[in-house]
């Protein structure tokens, strides 16, 4: 028999997302992992005091527990604006102006949202991640019968692919409700002066968020710029900042190491690169996950990928990608770690239906949960890399709700900060990111790069 039905609720606020670090003792020293306790004390002390390189991008440390309950109104007002007049809500920003609310927006939704008739909440799409023309052509195909509004979110307000698409998105819905409408259906979410964004936002009176100049992009999730696409979406943002400020203060440096999850990945991912292994792979035992890895890519390789140096972040959906990269994992270049993102409980129950015929050769599993499925093949999977020569670090959710995620965003950016100073560099610049950029404009003949068009040429 086939049953959905959700499980009984659990009062969350008493759980924690949990990290196990046991399966990387057969290949780093325990005293390594001790002696680098010190150390994180030390830098996560280092960020608390501002001391270190990056200083002026400390904003992230304290903003759950600074957020007030009129910033969440606020943003929970405007969101019910854009509920109120919107089928669908166009999300324009790219790197850490559009991941950290897609990550948690994905997590919490039904795998088949856009599909969902009689809706409560609105549909959330994506613009100004790429620079695809199809993506776009087709996006305004979608729109052309919808009711939309845009939240446009650009820290520095000069990026060029969001600025692009919602060039083009803006003109679309003020051909559509008139220039007047338009303005009530559109949100800028900037810097607090500078930026082509903030120009425009102020000349044409849209509504207006600020991103401190101290949050980075890509630290920005728990203010404006995550959490009001994740209100409009439908889902509870306070209960979202409650988590992250549990964590911040569970983090914090007078936690002691042997319960500060953030100091203990930082010194384990840290002795592992020592070890040789390069690259991280973060691996979920649930689709939903997808899009938090994708934040956790841009949080860590951005934050540490300098100087020559850094661990390369990859990710993988299991039991997916076990059919694909599994391989590769368990036989390739002994050059990784794998840390498991785990959700404890499902929201729903599905158990294996009998089958009278039995051709399947299934009948051994009926009654028993999907999920325990999934769990046997996690451990399975885990049991099997260590055997192939891939620590294992384990990070378990509770259960995939606002509270977790927020501890987890929370847990992972500060873990983060430690872990760049571990490493010697500034976690919180990305200079590489301008190479490209500087090159795009030159072979476009941005004004400005007139020099460099002439340079460029010269190469192709
Ligand atoms: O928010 P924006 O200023 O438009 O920046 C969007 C993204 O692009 C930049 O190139 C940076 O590398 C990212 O850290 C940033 O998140």
């Amino acid at each position: 028999m086939v049953t959905s039905k959700p499980i009984n609720k659990f009062r969350e606020m008493e759980k924690v997302i949990s990290l196990n670090v046991d399966k990387v003792f057969s290949f780093v020293n325990k005293s390594d992992i001790q002696a680098g306790a010190a150390l994180a004390k030390q830098y996560n002390e280092t960020l608390h005091k501002g001391s270190g390189k990056g200083s002026d991008f400390l904003g992230w440390l304290n903003l759950p527990s600074s957020i007030t309950d009129a910033d969440l109104k606020d943003i929970a007002d405007t969101a019910q604006v854009l509920r109120s007049k919107c089928e669908v809500v166009v999300v324009v920003g790219i790197g850490g102006s559009y991941l950290g609310a897609k990550s948690v927006i994905e997590a919490l939704s039904n795998s088949f949202d856009w599909l969902q008739k009689d809706r409560k909440n609105p549909v959330i799409v994506y613009a100004g991640q790429n620079i695809g023309e199809d993506y776009v052509s087709e996006l305004i195909a979608y729109l052309a019968d919808k009711s939309f509004g845009i939240i446009n979110i650009s820290k520095s307000g000069t990026t060029t692919e969001p600025a692009l698409s919602f060039r083009i998105l803006k003109g679309e819905l003020e051909r559509k409700v008139g220039k007047e409408e338009a303005k009530s259906r559109i949100v800028a979410i900037t810097d607090a002066a500078r930026g082509a964004l903030h120009t425009l936002a102020r000349k044409e009176g849209y509504k207006m968020y600020v991103i401190p100049d101290n949050v980075g992009g890509r630290f920005s999730v728990l203010t404006p710029v995550g959490l009001l696409p994740i209100a409009v979406a439908g889902f509870d943002i306070q209960k979202l900042v409650q988590g992250a400020a549990f964590m911040e203060k569970n983090t914090a440096p007078d936690v002691p190491f042997e319960k500060n999850l953030a100091e203990q990945y930082a010194v384990t991912r840290n002795e592992l690169y020592k070890k040789g292994k390069k690259i991280e792979i973060l691996a979920n035992f649930n689709p939903k996950l997808h899009f938090f890895a994708e934040w956790w890519k841009q949080l860590y390789g951005e934050s540490e990928g300098k100087e020559n140096k850094g661990i390369f972040n990859a990710a993988v959906d299991f039991t997916t990608d076990l059919h694909s990269m599994g391989q590769w994992i368990q036989e390739g270049e002994r050059s990784i770690f794998e840390t498991v993102l785990s959700v404890a409980n499902p929201a729903n129950t599905v158990l294996v239906p009998k089958d009278e015929e039995d051709l399947d050769g299934l009948n051994f599993l009926v009654g028993k949960r999907v999920d325990f499925v999934n769990k046997m093949a996690e451990l399975g999977t885990q049991l099997a890399h260590v055997d192939g020569g891939v620590p294992n670090i384990k990070i378990e959710i509770p259960e995939l709700s606002e509270y977790y995620l927020g501890q987890l965003i929370y847990f992972f950016e500060k873990a983060c900060g430690i872990s760049g100073y571990i490493l010697g560099v500034n976690p919180f610049d990305q200079p590489g990111v301008e190479a490209y950029k500087k090159n795009m404009f030159a072979l476009l003949n941005k004004p400005g790069f007139e020099k460099d068009h002439e340079e460029i040429q010269k190469r192709l």
